[in-house]
């Protein structure tokens, strides 16, 4: 995640030149050119988002395409003094635009939940728009790293992955769903209840991203508490319900868009880092898998040059962990089938 340290250095570095470097004897290697489509960047997620990714100092081309209001948004995040150069598109008939040379493609379109619903009460809007976006992607950047956002995405990614394997372009490396906000909120509850500095802790978060799919291994959090059964059952409970705490909070307004951006860009961040080299990055994803008999799961992922460097396992979890392993394969395995089934029709 970048610091604000990270920027101002980046600022002066930028400043001084390259040539100045050089005489005073530091590494002079180029930041590469990376260029980020944000789909659906004027949307409640999407506007946060493309905020913090005009902040990143790995960016060098932030493309902001969404079916209306992208021209506002990106006129508006363009007059911050960093790296990147922003220009916005809307209308699909400049999808192409927005997405050649992207490096990176993130994806927060499509409708989000009111109180009362679940994320599957979205697949009938949401499964079409995933669909054609995918589509597009095949046709202008195959070679991008796709991290969907929008819900249902125990299904979207199955959904955009049947649709790069028909358009010939499927890499499994390349495909990731962001679980990263139920990795945020595992850390945020888990800080409170241990009363450790929430900076310093570390939660894997498995399973998918809907309701008891959603599985913090709290056994394996960092740093170590010794919190009662009952405790964790209650943090537990809290993460896979964190979505529907803020539905219910915003009263018809819609779902996270603010802790989803942070999250969004952290998730990011981690694949451009993961992109340019950068040793050891590793965050949970929802992606293809062979770590459980389900095609698709979310586990701690090594991110690399190519996306995906290696999906890691679950290491040993509790009999809690085990039973809600087990408790949710049900569930998820529907949830992926009726993605595969609806990009096949
Ligand atoms: N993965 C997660 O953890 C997570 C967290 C929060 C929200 N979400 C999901 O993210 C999605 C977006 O949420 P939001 O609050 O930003 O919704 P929003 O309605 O505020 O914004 C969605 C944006 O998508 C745009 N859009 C619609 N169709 C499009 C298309 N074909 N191409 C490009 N853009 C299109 C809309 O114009 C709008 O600007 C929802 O599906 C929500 O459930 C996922
Ligand atoms: O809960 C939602 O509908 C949005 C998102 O998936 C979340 O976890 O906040």
């Amino acid at each position: 995640m970048m610091k604000p340290s990270m920027l101002r250095s980046l600022h002066a570095a930028m400043s001084r030149g390259s040539s100045h470097l050089a005489r005073r004897g530091y590494a002079t290697d180029p930041v590469p050119e990376r260029k980020v489509a944000i789909l659906g960047a004027a949307g409640g997620i999407g506007q946060p988002l493309s905020l913090l990714m005009k902040l990143n100092p790995l960016v060098s081309s932030l493309s902001l395409y969404d079916i209306g209001g992208t021209p506002g948004v990106a006129a508006d995040v363009s007059h911050i003094n960093t790296r990147s150069e922003v220009v916005g598109y809307q209308g699909e008939e400049n999808l192409g635009k927005a997405l050649e040379g992207a490096d990176v493609v993130i994806i927060p379109a499509g409708v989000p939940r009111k109180p009362g619903m679940t994320r599957d009460d979205l697949f009938n809007i949401n499964a079409g728009i995933v669909k054609s976006l995918a589509t597009a992607i095949a046709k202008y950047c195959p070679h991008a790293l796709v991290n969907m956002i929008s819900n249902p995405v125990n299904s979207t990614v199955p959904i955009a992955a049947e649709v790069f394997k028909k358009a010939g372009t499927y890499d499994e490396k390349r495909l990731f769903g962001v679980t990263t906000l139920d990795v945020v909120r595992a850390k945020t509850f888990y800080a409170r209840k241990a009363k450790v500095p929430v900076a310093e802790v570390n939660v894997p978060v498995v399973g998918g991203h809907a309701g008891i799919t959603i599985l913090p291994l709290f056994s394996q959090a960092t740093p170590q508490a010794n919190l009662d059964g009952d405790v964790i059952q209650a943090l537990t409970k809290r993460t896979q319900d964190g979505g529907t705490e803020v539905v219910e909070a915003k009263a018809g307004k819609g779902s996270a868009t603010l802790s989803m951006a942070y999250a969004g860009a952290i998730f990011a961040d981690a694949c451009l880092k993961g992109l340019n080299g950068v040793p050891d990055v590793v965050e949970c994803s929802f992606v293809q898998s062979t770590v459980t008999e389900l095609p698709f799961f979310a586990s701690k992922v090594r991110l690399g040059k190519n996306g995906v460097e290696e999906v890691l396992g679950l290491g040993s979890l509790s009999d809690f962990e085990k039973q809600g392993l087990e408790n949710l394969k049900g569930e998820l395995k529907s949830s992926i089938e009726k993605g595969i089934k609806f990009a096949n029709q």
